[in-house]
């Protein structure tokens, strides 16, 4: 089903194939009323160019045969997920693994069609990413009246699982990110890349090396220009086209290096290679270092990389699946909440089943962690962000049911859209707060701390009793408002270290939009079936009239103007946390996230993956965020309900004995059920 939309400037014709059943042309204002309902059968969807039918299978394009994203030489059909994603797919193998290829909605967007950065459609420069940050971004405290502070975090922990850029790793310094960026591996020959140093002055490598593309400071920062700084640090992610794997004049597409599927990849890894040392091999545990009377992840061997500002090399700096965990505290304690569920499941599986070996242990305790996960990203955190009608009607949970969901789409390509990833999802760096309450057990203010002061330094979770009264403090703070405003601990101070000031994450995300040659917000709009403007006063109809007109000073033409920046000055649907284009992109993701998943906890199609129908209806009754913070934080006694919610009348604090949890005597087997 291919829907042809009107034409738009610059961008000619568009054609949409959406997999999941996706809404009409409505106004913000019309909001989730009237989407359309299409079948829910779709013709397959390739992840590379929206419109094209897949490749034949073992085609030169069949990405399961290319090199980028190896797959295995055959499958097993196994009861549990590989780590590396591969096989879950049966017919395409290497479906989601790391090191392929973002989807995309919509082609490549580059300036000669190859990988240049796109210009604007007078041959000109795009207007500088920083001067957009600062004029359309500024900081003002706006919180978000019934969402806290976890409903934000939570939303990284979800990303993390998703997708991360290729040769970008978290160790960032003040020029915005990666201060020696890591290219990692296959056959790149730039290990180490900075293109603007820690002064913020250009680097020699930034004229030479195709991989740098640092964003220069304007002359009206008021930050930069005062402390002599030229740039902020920006270096390319890695291609298809950097490892030879798409001919030379193919579009450079960007990878993605870590398993697209919701599998809890942050905690297990996403090769044998991450998995192995974080694996105890014993009672089918992860491996855990307790310190005070608390267990914590095992160390990462290179502490002054991966969390640079460490004081020396003693202090903390957490080893797990994701190299990202470090990049600051709430995110570094949500790993550690899943790290010890994990092990909260393995010691009581292992006790059940005492005649398990520690891969069974292991592989079942991870089975239901990643279960439990889903069904808290899907029934819990979603509903918020995109909308509960929304989400229903484009079938992306089904409330109340009983029984299996038996929707997966072998035809659905995982792969997470570029889209989303570079442009729709980060939007919601808009809801970072800049400080962190210590919350005590009777919920009373006890302090804070400066976001900027702890990235990549997680002692600050380990010392005295701030682990538990942050993660208090997460459920008690407001989550910041779903708007244009952002804090300057992102904007000013990103990963400061010693220095004064630091990057920009906004001017980031843009630069990063370019730098993946994502599609126009004219497209994007056209795309999802929105009406398309033609003009800067067409746009009127949903960003605010000052916007429109910061944005016509700004950019030269509409064509020009980019999904990153229209996208996160949308009116909000009621009901969500995205205007119309970005909820249409991450409602598209979320839908192919569940369907190409054939692991996905709700599919009862395939017994021998299968939960049994009385154990998924405990996950469905007992797996929660309350009941995750609870169990794995040692001293949290009380806790709302819903908790990405605040504490209110409807949400009242209980004792945690009063949470609903999973009956694990459901796992417990007969002795010779597992060989
Ligand atoms: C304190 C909180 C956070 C910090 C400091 C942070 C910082 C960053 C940084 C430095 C990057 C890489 C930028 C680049 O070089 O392109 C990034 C990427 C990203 N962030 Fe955040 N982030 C935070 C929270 C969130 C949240 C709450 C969400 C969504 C709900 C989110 C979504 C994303 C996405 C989708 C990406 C791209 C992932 C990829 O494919 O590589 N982030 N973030």
């Amino acid at each position: 089903v291919f829907v042809t939309l009107p034409a738009n400037p610059g961008q000619g014709q568009v054609f949409f194939q959406s997999a999941s059943p996706q809404f009409s042309s409505q106004s913000a204002a019309q909001g989730l009323q009237g989407f359309l309902q299409f079948p829910s059968q779709r013709r397959p969807v390739n992840g590379f160019g929206f419109s094209n039918p897949p490749p034949p299978l073992g085609s030169a394009q069949d990405p399961a045969t290319q090199t980028c994203g190896l797959a295995p030489p055959g499958c097993v059909n196994s009861r549990y997920r590989s780590i590396d994603g591969t096989c879950n797919n049966l017919r395409r193998p290497a479906w989601g693994v790391p090191q392929t290829p973002y989807g995309r909605l919509l082609p490549y967007n580059y300036a000669d069609g190859v990988s240049a950065l796109p210009v604007s459609v007078t041959g000109q420069p795009l207007p500088n990413p920083r001067e957009i940050s600062l004029q359309l971004f500024p900081e003002k405290l706006l919180v978000d009246p019934i969402w806290n502070l976890n409903a934000m975090q939570w939303g990284q922990i979800i990303t993390h699982d998703m997708s991360l850029t290729a040769g970008v790793t978290q160790s960032q310094g003040p020029g915005g990110q990666a201060a020696g960026t890591t290219l990692q591996g296959f056959g790149s020959d730039k290990e180490s890349v900075t293109c603007c140093d820690d002064s913020g002055q250009l680097t020699s490598d930034a004229v030479t090396n195709p991989a740098c593309a640092p964003i220069l400071v304007p002359p009206t920062d008021p930050i930069q220009v005062p402390l002599g700084g030229q740039c902020l640090n920006f270096v390319r992610t890695a291609t298809t086209r950097d490892r030879r794997c798409t001919p030379p004049q193919a579009p450079a597409e960007p990878l993605s290096v870590v398993t697209a599927y919701m599998d809890l990849s942050l905690v297990y890894g996403s090769s044998q290679g991450q998995a192995q040392p974080i694996r105890a091999y014993q009672g089918g545990r992860l491996v855990t270092l307790v310190r005070g009377g608390q267990e914590w992840p095992p160390q990462d061997p290179n502490v002054t990389q991966t969390c640079e500002s460490a004081q020396s090399s003693n202090e903390p700096c957490y080893l797990t699946g994701d190299i990202r965990t470090n990049q600051n505290p709430q995110l570094a304690l949500l790993q550690i909440i899943l790290l010890r569920e994990h092990n909260r499941l393995a010691d009581t599986l292992a006790h059940l089943n005492p005649h398990w070996s520690d891969e069974i242990v292991f592989q079942e305790a991870r089975r239901i962690n990643i279960a439990q996960n889903q069904h808290i990203n899907y029934y819990e955190y979603l509903p918020i962000f995109l909308g509960y009608e929304n989400m229903i009607k484009n079938k992306l949970i089904y409330p109340g049911a009983k029984g299996y969901i038996n929707d997966y789409n072998p035809s659905v390509d995982p792969a997470i859209l570029d889209e989303h990833a570079t442009a729709a999802f980060r939007h919601f760096h808009t809801l970072i707060r800049g400080y962190l309450s210590y919350i005590s057990q009777d919920r009373q203010l006890i302090g804070a701390v400066r976001l900027s002061d702890w990235f990549n330094r997680p002692l600050i979770l380990e010392l005295g009793n701030s682990f538990n009264d942050l993660t208090r403090g997460l459920t008690v703070d407001n989550m910041d408002f779903s708007d244009q405003f952002w804090t300057s601990e992102i904007t000013q101070f990103l990963f400061k270290r010693n220095n004064t000031f630091g990057g920009d994450l906004r001017a980031t995300d843009i630069q990063r939009g370019r730098d993946h040659g994502l599609p126009t917000y004219v497209a994007a709009r056209g795309a999802c079936g929105l009406p398309v403007p033609h003009s800067f006063q067409d746009m009127t109809d949903y960003i605010s009239e000052e916007n429109v007109r910061i944005m016509e000073s700004i950019y030269a033409s509409p064509a020009d103007v980019e999904l990153v920046v229209a996208g996160s000055l949308e009116r909000l649907v009621p009901g969500a946390q995205a205007g119309p284009t970005f909820l249409c992109i991450l409602t598209e993701q979320f839908y192919r996230t569940r369907v190409a998943d054939r692991y996905f906890y709700e599919n009862g199609a395939e017994r021998e993956i299968a939960f049994s129908p009385s154990q998924l209806e405990s996950i469905r009754h007992g797996a929660s965020m309350a009941r995750l913070l609870c169990d794995n934080a040692n001293d949290v006694r009380v806790m709302q309900p819903q908790a990405f919610r605040l504490i209110g009348e409807s949400n009242k604090l209980v004792p945690c004995e009063a949470i609903p949890a999973i009956d694990l005597t459901l796992w417990q087997e007969p002795v010779g059920h597992f060989k």
